[in-house]
């Protein structure tokens, strides 16, 4: 790793997170000395609770007693010729849910907790509802791990919002709340968002085949890069410039490079019992390679950032705001919000494109409402007259209804909980299976069908389908004190983005297959992105 002047995250700084610090050294000891960091969530939930004597507690089933299959037939399930092997996340979910109902038992494998599948909206809300201050959602082990047991010397005891958990995590989210959640906050990026909006029309301009409507590059590259410059723009307060792809640009393309690494290699070290602790093999040392450029790129555009912070009056944007809370937390925070902002964002701009590409009525119903906003289509976009889209959002909605960035929500139990039916002890994984009942007609009329107005108050009376939905069905963003911090700025980002494409031109789907989707950490668009390009 290249040496780095990154001096931000102290000795004297980090006096302030002693109780933080102490909390992950407490946690890296036990972690070592267990075979998976999983083990030890359960004790982040502190604080000792009676044990359940409630007539609910006391006649539900026993936890034994939930269907679910054994090790044996998961392991035989995955090797070539199972019944599992090489399907998806939602094929797994339908074989295993045929086969044993609305709830299902995963034992641990080596390492892992309990984990157990609900398909029932009430559970969810059981498992939401009781969560305590400090919600655990398992995941990211090997960044954790980067950040904590590798390169301690950089992070001091701070692992980011991605990783953290209990007493850590608490500290960190209550820093980065007021600034993240608050709108006012968000708000004020939107010409500096909408600049880079006009930047990728451009882009998109000098790419595309005037004849044909194709572009001469591959769709979901371009929206990667849009997303990426979007949220470095409001993460390092930089302007990266990728549009333009210049060779200047190196080092922000390898920025961009290192995290679609991190996002393709993450997801199997996730899944596989945590061996690469004890042995690294190539592919994680590729895995930390990507972590060390992410964490040297960043870190240089930050610290040239904070250069400016020191000698100016306090200014508006999202990183000087942070810094001035608390320099450690905004690095990490920084660092946090490009690898969760890149490939989320633009998954979910190509999904509404794909299906206002083929649902065309749609989309020009959506136009009538973007001429209406921008009578010429170069107009700026302001806070004020971007507050009435309400097709707009409701196409977003509807997206991320049909084809969500995560399949399900996950928590760990943070207590004893009932969930249909069965006593389920405090510490298990819960995975709710939000995708699939979002689909379905049982929770939304017309599942099958991109209906925006579903989402629309003024249609409500009109709309056959806008009947009152149970709202824990519905939750692209999660749930509760640990849900995206980055939503108001991904609904902001998407919002302006698609103004921008659909004021300038008319997109259809020219392809002979539908769009394809890869389950890795998230639900991604995948192969020939078959956009035509109307300008109009
Ligand atoms: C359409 C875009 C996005 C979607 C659908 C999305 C969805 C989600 C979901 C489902 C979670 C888990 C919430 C939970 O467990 O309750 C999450 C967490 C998170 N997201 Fe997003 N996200 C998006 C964009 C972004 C962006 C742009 C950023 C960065 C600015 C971001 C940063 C994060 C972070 C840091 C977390 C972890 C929060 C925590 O654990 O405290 N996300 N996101």
């Amino acid at each position: 790793m290249m040496r780095t002047n990154f001096t931000l995250l102290t000795t004297a700084a980090g006096r302030k997170m002693t109780k933080n610090g102490l909390d992950q050294l407490l946690v890296r000891r036990i972690t070592n000395s267990l075979p998976c960091a999983q083990h030890v969530m359960v004790d982040y939930f502190e604080g000792k609770e009676e044990p359940r004597t409630d007539a609910d507690w006391l006649n539900a089933k026993d936890y034994k007693e939930i269907p679910g299959p054994s090790n044996f037939e998961l392991i035989r399930g995955y090797f070539p010729g199972g019944a599992l092997y090489k399907t998806t996340i939602k094929e797994m979910e339908v074989h295993f849910r045929k086969k044993y109902g609305d709830i299902i038992r995963f034992n641990g494998t080596v390492g892992k907790t309990d984990i157990l599948f609900t398909f029932n909206p009430a559970d969810f809300e059981t498992v939401f509802r009781n969560e305590t201050i400090w919600p655990v959602r398992v995941g990211f082990q090997s960044l954790a791990y980067y950040r904590l047991e590798k390169r301690p010397h950089i992070f001091h005891g701070i692992d980011g919002l991605l990783t953290s958990q209990g007493r850590a995590w608490g500290y960190m989210r209550n820093k980065v709340n007021p600034v993240m959640m608050k709108v006012q906050n968000i708000r004020p990026n939107l010409p500096a968002v909408d600049g880079i909006a006009q930047e990728f029309i451009e882009r998109l301009d000098s790419i595309l085949d005037p004849h044909t409507g194709r572009l001469s590059t591959d769709f979901s590259e371009e929206a990667k890069m849009w997303a990426f410059e979007t949220v470095a723009l409001v993460a390092l307060n930089t302007h990266l410039g990728l549009m333009s792809r210049e060779k200047s640009n190196a080092m922000a393309l390898k920025l961009s490079e290192s995290i679609a690494e991190f996002f393709s290699l993450c997801y199997y070290y996730e899944v596989i019992p945590p061996f690469w602790r004890y042995f690294e093999t190539a592919g994680f040392k590729k895995l930390i390679k990507a972590y060390d450029s992410i964490t040297e790129i960043t870190t240089h555009y930050i610290e040239k950032a904070m250069e400016q912070f020191d000698q100016s009056a306090e200014g508006k944007s999202v990183l000087e705001k942070l810094y001035r809370i608390d320099k450690n937390v905004a690095v990490v925070m920084a660092m946090d919000m490009l690898m969760a902002g890149m490939d989320t964002t633009s998954s979910a701009l190509i999904s509404t494109l794909y299906f206002l590409s083929k649902n065309p009525e749609k989309q020009e119903e959506l136009r009538k409402e973007l001429i209406a906003l921008l009578p010429e289509p170069n107009m700026p976009l302001t806070e004020e007259n971007t507050k009435n889209m309400p097709y707009l959002r409701g196409c977003i909605k509807e997206t991320l209804r049909f084809r969500p960035i995560a399949n399900g929500n996950f928590r760990i139990a943070g207590r004893d909980l009932v969930l249909s039916g069965y006593r389920v002890p405090k510490g298990v994984g819960v995975y709710m299976a939000t995708m699939t009942l979002s689909n379905s007609d049982a929770y939304f009329e017309r599942s099958a069908e991109f209906l925006p107005e579903r989402w629309i108050k003024s249609a409500k009376a009109t709309c056959p389908v806008s009947q009152k939905h149970n709202p824990f069905v519905y939750l692209p963003f999660g749930f509760g004190p640990r849900t995206c911090i980055g939503k108001r700025l991904a609904e902001m980002e998407l919002e302006t983005i698609l103004v921008r494409i659909l004021r300038n031109y008319r997109v259809s789907w020219v392809g002979e297959k539908p769009l394809e989707y890869i389950n890795n950490l998230i639900l991604q668009p995948a192969g020939e992105m078959s956009f035509k390009f109307e300008k109009l």
